[in-house]
């Protein structure tokens, strides 16, 4: 068993971040993967490293704008340790009003010496104290002249894609979005309908010290709830029993509408972890889901996720979407493309993704999601429903290709697609069209 007086907070902290920024590892597998390897930690403890990291990846424009302001090498050219301590340090010194600020120089002192950065603990030690002494009166780029800098300074929204934004959707829609993006999100859960309803879930949860409610869920679902003060999912037996599984209302919501019937046949073309898959198997639970992903590591995800739940009406396929399976063709009442996207209606769960989007990106993936359309909308039978859907904001992978859909297939849509924007109130962004095949 470790030792857990020898832990270092921060020193854990700091190793997830440069192992999300030096090695690109993924923001959310890497800080879960800690916390489970620290599940002997308390609670508060475990939350502090789940908030520094969060918070130093999601301000980290911001930060190193901070730092630049009164550091004579900038963070370009520092050390990656360094720069990732110092990143920590003035989030903790602006966000972390518990941590008092002589603590967070001190520490990072230590942790630079511990990290073999001894030399360098007068700079690390000079650059913090004098942000710390200035800390609530750092200028900011102009609003009025400079609104691109502004806005990428304030909400930590690389450049390029705050002016994407910005030409997309005006400057209040952006900074009503931006701001979205840095609010706390709230946990939604999704009840196992084959083993219990929502009112043995509820009780379930509140017998482990979960705190429920239904508020401001979505009226259209009546099988979601929003879980807090929890310490980590896995160490819930309600979760081990699989009673429930974690999925944004947004997601939730593209299943909705009727057309999932009990007896359906559905088949999820791009399904891992396998959210929507699950979901259509619990409503189609005499029919049956045909679930696939690009690769094999993939497709288990789906499965482990089914497993826990007792979900025996998926069968699963590792099958690249872009490919034309001849044995599915026809064969969908309903068709789940919920394809890959730039995620940028997420960020506010998974920060790191604004780092990676680019306008060249999104184009990218706006041409393979229609490659991937085209190749599957033979699998949907006459009068039969394909759900487009995307955790995305951008109108070149929503409208944009929806309308292209509609005048090259033969598709038309049920209703008004939904866009769901992060700043809307409850769930991710999110967009959701349904369309029935007419011949
Ligand atoms: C938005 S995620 C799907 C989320 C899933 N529907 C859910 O609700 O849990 C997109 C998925 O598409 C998969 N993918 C990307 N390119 C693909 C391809 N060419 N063929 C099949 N799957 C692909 C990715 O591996 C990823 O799991």
């Amino acid at each position: 068993m470790t030792d857990k007086m020898q832990v270092n907070l921060r020193q854990v902290a700091m190793e997830i971040l440069y192992e999300v920024q030096k090695n690109n590892g993924l923001l959310h597998v890497v800080l879960s993967d800690a916390l489970k390897k620290y599940q002997y930690l308390d609670k508060n403890e475990r939350s502090f490293i789940s908030r520094l990291v969060q918070g130093t990846e999601e301000r980290k424009i911001e930060l190193d704008y901070i730092i630049d302001s009164f550091s004579k090498t900038p963070v370009k050219k520092q050390k990656d340790v360094i720069r990732i301590i110092l990143e920590m340090s003035v989030y903790q010194l602006k966000y972390m009003d518990s941590v008092p600020a002589s603590a967070v120089c001190n520490e990072a002192v230590k942790l630079a010496v511990k990290k073999n950065f001894g030399t360098l603990r007068g700079f690390v030690n000079g650059v913090l104290r004098n942000i710390a002494r200035n800390i609530d009166n750092i200028e900011y780029p102009d609003k009025s002249t400079n609104t691109d800098k502004y806005l990428s300074v304030k909400y930590s929204v690389p450049e390029e894609l705050a002016g994407y934004f910005l030409k997309k959707f005006g400057d209040n829609e952006t900074e009503e979005m931006f701001e979205a993006f840095n609010k706390d999100k709230s946990t939604y859960i999704r009840c196992n309908t084959k083993k219990t309803d929502i009112a043995g879930l509820t009780a379930a949860l509140e017998a482990e010290g979960v705190t429920v409610t239904n508020e401001g869920i979505d009226k259209r679902i009546d099988y979601a709830l929003k879980i807090s003060g929890y310490d980590y999912l896995g160490g819930l037996k309600s979760f081990r029993d699989g009673l429930f599984f974690v999925q944004d209302i947004s997601s939730m919501l593209a299943s909705q509408g009727g057309f999932i019937k009990r007896d359906a046949y559905v088949i999820d073309v791009c399904a891992a972890p396998g959210g929507k898959s699950i979901n259509a198997a619990l409503m189609a639970d005499i029919g049956h889901v045909s679930s696939r992903d690009i690769s094999g590591r993939k497709v288990s995800l789906i499965k482990e996720n089914a497993e826990r739940l007792g979900i025996d009406n998926i069968t699963y396929k590792v099958w690249d979407a872009v490919k034309k399976d001849e044995e599915s063709v026809e064969k969908a009442d309903v068709l789940i493309c919920d394809l890959p996207c730039s995620g940028l209606g997420i960020i506010g769960r998974k920060p790191d993704i604004k780092y990676n989007v680019t306008y060249e990106k999104i184009k990218e993936l706006a041409l393979l999601q229609r490659k991937i359309l085209s190749t599957v909308w033979e699998y949907v039978k006459k009068d039969g429903i394909l759900i487009y859907s995307t955790c995305t904001v951008t109108p070149e992978e929503n409208a944009e290709n929806t309308e292209w859909l509609v005048n090259n297939y033969p598709f038309e849509l049920i209703g008004k697609p939904e866009q769901i924007m992060p700043q809307d109130g409850t769930g991710d962004g999110f967009y959701i069209a349904r369309l029935k095949r007419t011949e």
